[in-house]
């Protein structure tokens, strides 16, 4: 990098009688075109190095917008990595050849984590997503060469379908609640043809001789492989381009159908963004096995930006196929944003963040309100390490609450038969403590899915509560304060709640205790 030199043309505006070229026109408005209403509205930016290519992009947006065939004049924007002195010098070349264009350009000074060329890339698109706002559009110059020696290094490295397609033409990108889009629309054209050009318009180019160095896979490949591949065809690089753009298209209707099948087989109602996904094995396995595999592939990254090994995708399958009833087993996936435990219970497969492991082993507080305080009862059962757990009793201007609560007792009564609750709940509230506290091992629960109480391991197995989440358990119950008699109302889980005191018989009474008592559960920083 540090003998990167100036193609010894001075910087002069480009002439408006210079001729633009038509291949690269043409690839560049057919894919305005392509994206014409994505594109409506919105803010273009043009990613320049100062290399031929950017350069030669950013040289052709100016002609064909002075020729008013392009709607819009990109503005440019500089990353300087900072990685050797010069690069202020490169940094100043671009800016005075914008200016002599009367293009806007904008210098960014980029922070990289390390000497290699995917930590200067990581730190670039971070600089740049950072500069750029919300739906605004960035404009690479990668050309069919760039995509022909991607696709053979991903090959190499055994990638699937989806590696294989290549760099996409519009990518939209999502960083946390920011998204943008890349767009390439050169992926088809090659790299002689923008020479060419940057040639006849004396584009004062920085070039980058490491760039054929040969010393990196991308640059042996280019140097040694791709020459060789010529040989035997010389469309070598349009072909590689072209089985991208097909493998792009399969891609999109393997996970179209991945889609669908996920929206069959995920359990929604477990799903906490990125800190459970859950998926049900018997909908899995109804599928053909390829489909599972596919499937499998989809839901573990679903929202991560890199996707899982072979080897990931092929051990969860196997742990979806084991009938020992092992619980124990687990997989660990470190992704690009997440730690994740891919785990089993039962016929549910699970896919648990690091984070949200941690958070599920914190202490949940106990809380006691009395009833005659006539306000709602929403205490923080559990915060920290990125997620709150907050207990919700929607009160109306009737304070519809106790009139539900008192329905509830109703039907407990019934099942329980117990006196010192059996007094209109208005005039008993005075005594009345509701409470939310951490469910004891050892306390008996009675449920409708039972016909006695049950206590620990068996209650866990009636109500199928995973291991991981058994300490994230709490009862809600009405405690007499004069009597200290506590009456267990309902037990909630982060996902789910059941009602208490029903034996199994007893179930034919409609209760629907969420509209009483809920729990929500939401990301907190
Ligand atoms: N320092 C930079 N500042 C802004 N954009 C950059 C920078 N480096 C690369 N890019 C953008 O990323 C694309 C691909 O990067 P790559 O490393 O292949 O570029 P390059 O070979 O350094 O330059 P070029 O593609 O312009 O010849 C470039 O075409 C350009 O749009």
């Amino acid at each position: 990098m540090t003998s990167r030199t100036i193609r010894q043309y001075p910087i002069e505006p480009i002439s408006a009688s210079s001729p633009v070229d038509d291949v690269l026109a043409k690839a560049l408005l057919h894919s305005v075109k392509v994206h014409g209403t994505q594109l409506h509205g919105r803010r273009v930016w043009l990613a320049c190095s100062g290399g031929r290519d950017s350069l030669a992009l950013a040289a052709l947006c100016l002609q064909l917008y002075r020729q008013a065939k392009l709607p819009f004049l990109p503005q440019l924007l500089h990353v300087d990595h900072g990685l050797q002195a010069s690069s202020v010098d490169w940094a100043t070349h671009v800016k005075k050849w914008a200016q002599a264009q009367q293009m806007s350009c904008t210098v960014l000074q980029a922070t990289v984590d390390g000497h290699d060329e995917q930590a200067a890339r990581l730190a670039r698109y971070q600089v740049m997503r950072a500069h750029i706002n919300q739906g605004d559009v960035l404009l690479l110059a990668h050309h069919a060469d760039d995509q022909a020696e991607t696709v053979l290094m991903r090959l190499i490295q055994g990638a699937g379908v989806n590696g294989l397609s290549g760099m996409q033409s519009w990518r939209v990108q999502e960083a946390g609640a920011q998204y943008n889009v890349l767009w390439r629309p050169w992926l088809s054209v090659q790299r002689t043809t923008i020479t060419a050009y940057a040639q006849r318009l004396k584009l004062p180019y920085i070039d980058d001789p490491t760039n054929d160095a040969g010393d990196n896979v991308r640059s042996g490949l280019r140097v040694h492989v791709m020459p060789l591949l010529k040989t035997y065809n010389p469309n070598t690089i349009q072909n590689i381009a072209r089985s991208a753009q097909l493998l792009s298209d399969a891609q999109a209707t393997l996970s179209d159908q991945a889609e669908q099948d996920l929206q069959q087989a995920a359990a929604h109602e477990l799903a906490l963004s990125c800190a459970q996904q859950v998926l049900n094995i018997d909908a899995l396995h109804i599928l053909p096995l390829h489909r599972q595999r596919q499937l499998l592939h989809h839901w573990l990254a679903q929202d991560e930006p890199l996707p899982p090994s072979k080897q990931l995708v092929d051990d969860t399958l196997a742990l979806t196929q084991r009938n020992d009833h092992d619980h124990q087993t687990q997989l660990h996936w470190q992704g690009r944003t997440q730690q994740y435990h891919i785990r089993r219970y039962r016929q549910q497969l699970y896919r648990l963040s690091q984070t949200w492991l941690e958070w599920l082993n914190l202490p949940i507080a106990v809380h006691r309100q009395p009833l005659s305080h006539n306000v709602s009862f929403s205490p923080v059962l559990r915060t920290g390490k990125g997620y709150r757990w907050q207990l919700k009793c929607v009160a109306d201007s009737a304070f519809q609450p106790l009139s539900q609560l008192q329905f509830l007792l109703n039907q407990q009564e019934c099942a329980s038969g117990k006196s010192a609750f059996s007094t209109d709940i208005k005039e008993a509230k005075d005594r009345l403590v509701l409470q939310a506290t951490p469910l004891d091992r050892q306390q008996r629960i009675q449920t409708a899915l039972a016909t006695r109480p049950q206590s620990g391991k068996k209650l866990y197995q009636t109500l199928a509560i995973p291991v991981w989440l058994r300490a994230s358990l709490v009862v809600i119950s009405l405690v007499n304060a004069k009597t200290d008699e506590v009456l267990p109302l309902l037990l909630i889980s982060p996902f789910e709640s059941w009602v208490l005191g029903q034996k199994k018989s007893d179930t034919k009474a409609e209760i629907q205790p969420n509209t009483v008592i809920s729990s929500t559960l939401q990301p907190y920083s």
